[in-house]
């Protein structure tokens, strides 16, 4: 049997889509996830969505898997493009949409882009809480390490939960952290996964933080929006912007409000239409 996904990218972090009864996804899940977003044996992609349009509860009921095969319970730029396919789905380009999450539930405003292509969407992502502890130490690194890249001596610390779970590192450059090794080390010291940001205010910008991503399941990535929104809500505890965050990555930027309850907006970019085999 084969089915038909939608490919979508929010600021380079890419998801397939696949809308549909829960009868018609129930037989995907962590298999199809590894298989079809591999980069060089499948379509490639962060992320594989299930969004099931019968959901009692809600407009859109949404499963993650990351790249890797491992459920993720929620996605800033993931949901945006959740949103922009089933407004695709439904033939509009302005539209406020319920889904249901692993993470709790979440509203998406939907709005045309600058393109055809293009949505931009504003995330009410609820309340930023704190994020799980370590359960093991941070491992041993070879002394001649480089301190810098491996961002081992942050000025800051801070775990959050967007639903999923985040470490924020308050660091000088985070140009100068190389996530590849950066991210594995801190990570491992959750044993079930976190992801990982290090992130400084954006020199000469007021209100706008860089930050520099490695995620849990699916390694260096070139935008996070639930990262951008725990790095904003921690920055901002941490006194170093105000409450209207710009968050630069990667792939581009996203705007962060910070409040009892975050927001996130950002755009969803579709890519493609393709067939799988399941
Ligand atoms: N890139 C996403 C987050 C995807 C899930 C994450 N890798 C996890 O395992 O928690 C985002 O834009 O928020």
């Amino acid at each position: 049997m084969a089915h038909r996904l939608t490919k979508h990218h929010g600021l380079g972090n890419d998801f397939l889509v696949l809308l549909g009864p829960a009868t018609a996804l129930a037989g995907v899940g962590a298999d199809e996830a590894r298989r079809w977003c591999h980069r060089h044996r499948g379509v490639g992609a962060d992320g594989l969505l299930l969004g099931a349009t019968d959901a009692d509860d809600a407009d859109v009921a949404m499963t993650l898997y990351n790249a890797d095969g491992s459920r993720a319970e929620m996605s800033g730029n993931g949901i945006r493009c959740l949103a922009q396919a089933e407004a695709d789905r439904r033939g509009v380009t302005t539209v406020e949409l319920r889904i249901a999450t692993d993470g709790g539930p979440r509203t998406v405003a939907v709005a045309p882009g600058p393109d055809a292509a293009t949505v931009v969407a504003s995330v009410d992502m609820g309340p930023a809480g704190a994020g799980p502890a370590p359960d093991g130490p941070v491992g041993p690194l070879p002394a001649d390490d480089d301190p810098a890249a491996l961002a081992l001596e942050p000025k800051e610390t801070r775990t959050l939960d967007l639903g999923n779970p985040h470490l924020v590192l308050l660091v000088d450059d985070p140009g100068a952290v190389d996530v590849h090794r950066a991210g594995p080390h801190w990570e491992a010291a959750w044993s079930g996964g976190i992801n990982v940001h290090a992130v400084a205010p954006t020199p000469g910008e007021a209100d706008a933080v860089t930050m520099a991503i490695w995620e849990r399941g699916a390694g260096a990535t070139e935008a996070c929006g639930t990262g951008a929104t725990a790095a904003a809500r921690a920055a901002h505890d941490w006194g170093l912007v105000g409450t209207e965050v710009t968050v630069h990555m990667r792939g581009g930027d996203v705007g962060v409000v910070v409040g009892e309850r975050m927001t996130l907006r950002g755009p969803s970019v579709r890519v493609a239409t393709v067939e799988v085999e399941a």
